[in-house]
């Protein structure tokens, strides 16, 4: 399945957020870490985040996928308020429509690696449908390691089990919190190829926190944030380009 995007269509949106605000502690502990943050995810697009360590990339992420609460402002997944929901409407509309990949692979020990990949699916109480549940093992190269715990694969391996979780329920979009940062560069490659394939072949929506401007020219745009803000952002961005822009960005934060 590739998604036709036909030239000049407006994109869709897939999550937004108006004005979100994050503020941590209070009096002279405060720390605003997002300042009124206006942006649309497109579907069908793979979005990097990028900029200097404490600008805000971990706390947007957080937020527009509603994993930590708002102070100000309000965050959409599709047509939904996320900041309007009760915490067990919040729960549910995160195991049904959002898929998660973390630095720290996340997953579960005990289970080999098709259990992990089907574990969200069974929590929900859903059935993987086959011929996707194969696509996606031919995709990510997992078929030979299906049997195996993830004390028995390589880190990049197992980054590939928790990318295929966060991809067998379709979700409407994918946050990635730097989904490569404890791999190696050929793992690295793996990784992001797969991410960059499940966007032109699937049609799936993925938005990745990343430090690593190789990881961000595989992705269609980068959004850049600084002191809380998005300051900038670049479509069809490469490797070079990106760092480039990053040095600026760091020099103005003195970093
Ligand atoms: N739980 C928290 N309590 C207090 N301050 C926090 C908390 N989480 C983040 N911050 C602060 O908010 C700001 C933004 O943090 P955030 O983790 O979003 O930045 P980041 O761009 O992801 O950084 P890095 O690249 O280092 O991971 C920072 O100043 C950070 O110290």
């Amino acid at each position: 399945m590739t998604m036709p995007i036909t030239p000049g269509a407006p994109a869709v949106v897939a999550a937004r957020t108006e004005g979100l605000a994050k503020v941590y502690g209070r009096g002279d502990a405060q720390v605003v870490a997002l300042g009124g943050v206006s942006v649309a995810l497109n579907a069908h697009e793979f979005t990097a985040i990028m900029g200097p360590s404490g600008s805000g990339k971990s706390t947007l992420m957080h937020c527009a996928a509603g994993l930590d609460a708002v102070t100000e402002g309000k965050v959409f997944v599709g047509d939904v308020e996320l900041t309007a929901l009760k915490e067990k409407e919040l729960t549910a509309l995160r195991r049904d429509k959002i898929g998660f990949i973390f630095q720290a692979f996340n997953l579960i020990p005990t289970l080999s690696a098709e259990e992990n990949i089907l574990l969200p699916l069974s929590i929900a109480g859903r059935k993987p449908e086959q011929a996707w549940f194969d696509r996606v093992i031919d995709t990510v190269g997992l078929r030979e390691r299906l049997g195996h715990r993830p004390s028995e694969l390589s880190g990049g391996q197992q980054q590939r089990v928790a990318c295929a979780r966060a991809l067998v329920s379709r979700p409407e979009i994918i946050f990635a919190d730097e989904p490569t940062g404890n791999l190696d560069s050929r793992s690295s490659r793996e990784v992001l190829d797969f991410l960059r394939r499940s966007v032109t072949e699937f049609g799936q929506t993925i938005v990745m926190v990343t430090h690593d401007p190789v990881a961000a020219g595989f992705t269609d745009r980068v959004l850049f944030l600084a002191d809380g803000q998005v300051v900038d952002e670049m479509r069809n961005p490469s490797a070079d380009r990106v760092l480039e822009r990053m040095a600026h960005l760091d020099s103005a934060a003195g970093v």
